[in-house]
């Protein structure tokens, strides 16, 4: 049997190593030289089994060439078998031209990365206008998980949220709150949402009564702006809820929004650690670990 092995990006060392610890690998650091013009040489340590590079892409531009890199390094030096591990899959929300003339990034996906890779796997996928992650990678293994049930776990361990009642900030967000839900047996309401800008925001709670005099948890996949969660915040608190917090699977958005989600009231941001953020509370470690199980076994 040859053994998996896992090649990290840098910087993404800590929820690598706790995923590397889960399975049982050995890990590899990926080297990246840049030449004064910009151009990269990448460095991997060869290997005959199955590779797993660990590689989260947000902030994408340049992870994009380096991943195809160390894929192609690996091939070449033997590997059976390269598999993606991506956390955080970049351009999913560019999937249609919302103005004239725009690229639709998410279409080049899965020409640029496909042949690349035998499997991908990812977490919580913007998969809006498409309903699963194999219509990206066509002919491809693509396997998108989902941390709601790791946050609904997150909120049963935490005392102060016994009687909380779970927030979806608008209708996307059902199937997070939902599950999360059903993990941690508290009830859920969700909200309606309008989106006119960037940082533009309507968000309709007709249900928020039942927040009164309790906390609340507003659940999401994402923060960006932060302007989804001050808003459903605002309805919330005025209310009558007794502290608002705000769990997401990723959360994108930089020190200036997260003062804004403060000065919304939002007591606590916590977030999944598949992008690395100062919010980072709970682990995906158990649930790409669980993913991975039969290339380490195989
Ligand atoms: O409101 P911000 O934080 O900018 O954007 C995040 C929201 O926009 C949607 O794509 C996500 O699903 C989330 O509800």
């Amino acid at each position: 049997m040859m053994a998996a092995s896992l090649h990290v990006y840098p910087g993404q060392d800590r929820p690598a190593g706790l995923l590397a610890v889960k399975l049982g690998l050995e890990t590899h650091n990926i080297n990246i030289h840049t030449f004064p013009d910009g151009e990269s040489l990448l460095r991997v340590t060869p290997v005959r089994g199955t590779a797993i590079i660990y590689a989260s892409l947000d902030h994408p531009n340049d992870k994009l060439i380096h991943i195809l890199q160390a894929a192609q390094a690996l091939r070449e030096g033997g590997a059976a078998r390269v598999v993606l591990v991506c956390p955080y899959l970049c351009y999913m929300r560019q999937d249609k031209a919302f103005h004239e003339g725009e690229a639709v990034t998410q279409k080049l996906l899965g020409p640029l990365l496909g042949p690349s890779f035998d499997r991908i796997i990812t977490v919580d996928p913007h998969l809006h206008r498409v309903s699963s992650l194999v219509e990206v990678f066509p002919g491809r293994e693509a396997d998108a998980l989902s941390a709601a049930a790791l946050i609904g776990e997150a909120v049963t361990a935490d005392d102060t949220l016994k009687d909380a009642v779970l927030v979806g900030p608008d209708g996307e967000s059902r199937q997070w709150v939902a599950a999360a839900a059903q993990a941690s047996g508290l009830e859920f309401i969700v909200a309606t949402k309008e989106r006119f800008g960037d940082r533009d925001v309507r968000v309709c709670l007709p249900d928020a009564d039942q927040a009164k005099g309790r906390p609340a948890v507003i659940i999401d996949d994402l923060i960006s702006s932060g302007a989804t969660m001050q808003a459903c915040a605002r309805l919330l608190l005025d209310a009558g809820a007794s502290r608002v917090e705000a769990m997401a699977v990723h959360a994108v958005c930089g020190e200036k929004d997260l003062g804004h989600l403060k000065d919304a009231g939002i007591a606590r941001v916590r977030s999944c650690d598949g992008i690395l953020h100062t919010t980072n509370a709970i682990s995906l470690a158990p649930l790409l670990a669980k993913a991975l199980t039969r290339e380490v076994s195989a």
